[in-house]
């Protein structure tokens, strides 16, 4: 097994931490004057992750008060229950939005083994940050955690004061510069794979798979990926940003435009996206892609698919599940078809299990998803890694925000190697599929030029 330094080091330091005897975790909070999220995580010494949501929530973390990891078919689980402890007793002084998060995620396949470019990224990670600054509604907050109240508070005094000699103005940085760029699938390839799923779809082994390619991008200079972010921030204002950085290993980042699921106490939101076009130059131009997808009956049954497989895996947790309009989601490059989902739970539960749940939705899988992940195994030559995967942050209530890593790539020295792919069903063309997934790649590919 080729495991990296970095994951071997993870993967000991959970087995070293003893079942019931997590430390307690102790939180200070104070609210700060307005401040540079991306100085703060300007560091590749330590743990470091950004989260900001459409909806104006930016949170950085730096450092590690606790960490879980997990893997196999029960991560999900493995992770619940270790938070469970991690959190058990913590003791937060602060506000509801200061409050300690465990941010990070899951690698697309449950057996993952990290290799380049993932190392340090295993099957399921999560970091309670030591520090943590949040931004929600025009308030700015910074928290410290540590396992002594002590520890807490010199941790505040002293990043209270680090704090103040930042810039409050977030750096965008400039573009690394690209060098070259390499597929890892080539066109000709492409439409074999292509072919190979349709002919299992026409042997009705499969209604759905989301194939995907990787795209390994040789810069100038190392990327600065806060600074990439902010770039993103203004180009795709309405999508996820993420960004998270283990003290070993890459950086694994992007803007996704796709919710996986938030709750917060019995609330439930998800959505349906699938289906794609471009942005046209001119309004009717746009309109008029946006107007082919509206009406193309092959849209709009891999689009269905998506919806129906959310419904089926959330209604049996729901008091309540109801499924909002279609609309169009316009972004700058790119226009989705998207339906809202949103439900009431049934009654206590934690937001990783409905993460488990909905992972991976067919807007990123397929349908059955045995067949699709089967199918994803055979077909594709590279690891998806977390692309594709959720990624996000819960609390100790078991409440959280989750992501599609979609729109994303991981950044190690001089290279970002980037992911996209498409939902390949019955009558899917293979050079219209093509076209769609180097859409995909401009988001973060634009920036790095
Ligand atoms: C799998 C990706 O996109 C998904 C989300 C929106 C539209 C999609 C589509 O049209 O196929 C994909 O399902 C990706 O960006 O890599």
């Amino acid at each position: 097994m080729d495991r990296s330094s970095g994951d071997r080091r993870l993967a000991a330091e959970s087995s070293q931490q003893p079942a019931d005897a997590a430390p307690t975790l102790v939180s200070r909070s104070r609210e700060l004057e307005d401040v540079s999220f991306g100085a703060i995580v300007d560091t590749t010494a330590e743990s470091r992750v950004q989260w900001a949501t459409p909806d104006g929530l930016e949170v950085v973390g730096r450092g590690v008060a606790a960490r879980v990891t997990a893997s196999g078919p029960d991560r999900f689980e493995q992770i619940r229950t270790r938070a469970d402890r991690t959190f058990d007793g913590l003791e937060h002084d602060g506000p509801q939005v200061a409050r300690p998060r465990a941010f990070g995620g899951f690698s697309f396949h449950d057996e993952h083994e990290p290799g380049p470019p993932w190392t340090g990224f295993g099957a399921a990670a999560f970091v309670v940050p030591q520090v943590l600054v949040v931004r929600s509604e025009a308030e700015t907050w910074l928290t410290a955690v540590a396992t002594q109240s002590e520890e807490a508070t010199a941790r505040l005094e002293r990043w209270s004061e680090r704090v103040a000699e930042l810039p409050a103005m977030q750096p965008s940085g400039i573009s690394p510069g690209v060098v070259s760029t390499r597929r890892t699938t080539s066109p000709e390839a492409w439409t074999e794979q292509v072919e190979t799923a349709l002919e299992r779809i026409d042997r009705d082994e499969l209604t759905k798979v989301v194939l995907a390619q990787s795209l390994s991008v040789a810069l100038e200079e190392s990327v600065d990926v806060s600074g990439t972010l902010e770039r993103l921030r203004r180009q795709y204002p309405n999508c996820y940003r993420f960004l998270i950085g283990h003290d070993t290993g890459g950086t694994f980042f992007g803007a996704p435009p796709e919710r996986l699921v938030s709750k917060r106490g019995k609330r439930v939101e998800t959505e349906a996206l699938a289906g794609s076009v471009p942005r046209g130059d001119m309004p009717e131009e746009d309109e008029a892609h946006a107007d082919r997808m509206r009406d193309s009956e092959k849209v709009q049954r891999e689009h269905g698919l998506v919806v129906e497989s959310i419904r089926d895996q959330l209604e049996p947790l729901a008091r309540e599940f109801s499924i909002d309009e279609q609309t169009i989601r316009r972004l700058a490059t790119i226009q989705h078809l998207q339906t809202p989902i949103t439900a009431t739970l049934d009654g206590d539960r934690h937001v990783l299990e409905l993460v488990e749940a909905l992972h991976p939705t067919p807007a990123v899988g397929g349908v059955p998803p045995a067949a699709a992940w089967e199918t994803i195994r055979d077909t594709e030559t590279f690891d998806r890694g977390w692309y594709a995967a959720p990624v996000g942050w819960f609390d100790a209530d078991g409440d959280g925000e989750f992501a599609v890593g979609i729109r994303s790539g991981v950044a190690t020295d001089e290279t970002v190697t980037l992911f996209a792919g498409n939902g390949i069903v019955a009558d899917s063309d293979p050079a219209d599929e093509w076209d769609e997934v180097q859409l995909k790649f401009r988001p973060i590919l634009d920036e790095l030029r």
